[in-house]
């Protein structure tokens, strides 16, 4: 049913070459993005029959799950948008689908507060903190314990290529908080200093496998051999459903030019010609549960091997594309 769909809403168009270009990043602020596209092209549709507001729908939702892979709150945030367009006529639907999009954008950010008080729990007066990438499910947690008149410091990972770290460090500023900036490599070394590892996550798989910005498996490698917690910060938006089917998360790869230009390229490909030189950018990894101490979600925290379990309840067991009719 997905052939000739009707081309999309400019403004749909314009969030969707955002999220490709990570303008708008970070999974819960892509969701968000999305549902909030979804009702523009509901409000500016002119379709003339239910049939075509739907394939405008369907049509809208495609483009935007087409911008990234690996984060799923997109297609969790399409899907929950699209499955609340009820109605009869083009005035129905077009109020239904934008009342449904709201209605998710309320819940998202309820369930990040509700998130960040319970993950806020977990950290204890003068506790020091290590970041990695930018999380606002995991500064959720951090603002909260700052609010509880908490003394929280942080180290917060650069996270090359992107640098998110830099944004991660800004806000906790904004906060008060102490914040110490460190290039990746010397995450170990820091480790020392720190109480608690805290990350979100752009997945989690049925099995509690982790998946968020590259760098996190091996930092959550070390912080268990050093002794360190490490506490995902995820709203159940982020719980991968297609992976209760065996489904496995793709891992985005991102362009070179993210880690080398083309004035570095040439310079290290030298005389020779480039055939022999790959720059390979992925921008994701896969942290195992057994690195992982707790998932924090707006419903409690779990131990990784039990979050399957929040998932049948939250998901059943099918779930099909976000745009399938
Ligand atoms: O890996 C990233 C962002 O990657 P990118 O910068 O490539 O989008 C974040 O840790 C998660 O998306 C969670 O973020 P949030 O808690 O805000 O949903």
């Amino acid at each position: 049913m997905n052939d000739s769909l009707p081309a999309v809403d400019p403004d749909v168009a314009a969030t969707a070459d955002d999220i490709a270009e990570m303008e708008i990043r970070g999974a819960a602020t892509i969701a968000d993005a999305a549902a909030e596209a979804l009702a523009r092209q509901a409000e500016r549709s002119e379709a003339a029959s239910p049939e075509v507001f739907r394939r405008q729908l369907r049509a809208a939702a495609k483009t935007l799950y087409e911008t990234r892979p690996t984060a799923v709150s997109l297609p969790n945030a399409l899907r929950y948008v699209l499955r609340g367009m009820s109605g009869e006529t083009v005035s129905e639907l077009r109020a239904s689908t934008i009342a449904r999009a709201e209605e998710f954008q309320v819940d998202l950010s309820q369930a990040q507060s509700k998130l960040g008080e319970i993950g806020s729990n977990r950290l204890r007066d003068g506790d020091v903190v290590m970041t990695h990438c930018h999380s606002t499910d995991a500064l959720s947690c951090l603002e909260a314990a700052v609010e509880d008149g908490k003394e929280i410091e942080a180290i917060v990972k650069e996270t090359r290529p992107r640098k998110q770290g830099h944004i991660t460090a800004r806000q906790l500023r904004e906060l008060g908080v102490p914040v110490t900036l460190v290039v990746d490599n010397a995450a170990r070394r820091y480790l020392d200093r720190a109480d608690h590892v805290l990350v979100g996550a752009d997945s989690i798989a049925a099995d509690g496998s982790v998946i968020n910005k590259i760098g996190t498996s091996g930092l959550a490698v070390n912080a268990r051999e050093r002794g360190v917690p490490v506490m995902v910060a995820a709203q159940t938006i982020k719980l991968h459903p297609d992976t209760m089917t065996g489904h496995t998360v793709e891992i985005e790869m991102r362009a070179e030019r993210e880690v080398v230009s083309d004035e570095q390229r040439a310079d290290i490909a030298g005389e020779r010609a480039d055939d022999g030189l790959v720059v390979e950018n992925p921008a994701f990894d896969v942290t195992p549960p057994r690195y992982v101490d707790a998932i924090v979600t707006e419903r409690g925290q779990f131990p990784p091997e039990s979050i399957v379990i929040l998932m049948r309840e939250l998901f059943g067991e099918t779930t099909g594309e976000p745009w399938a009719p």
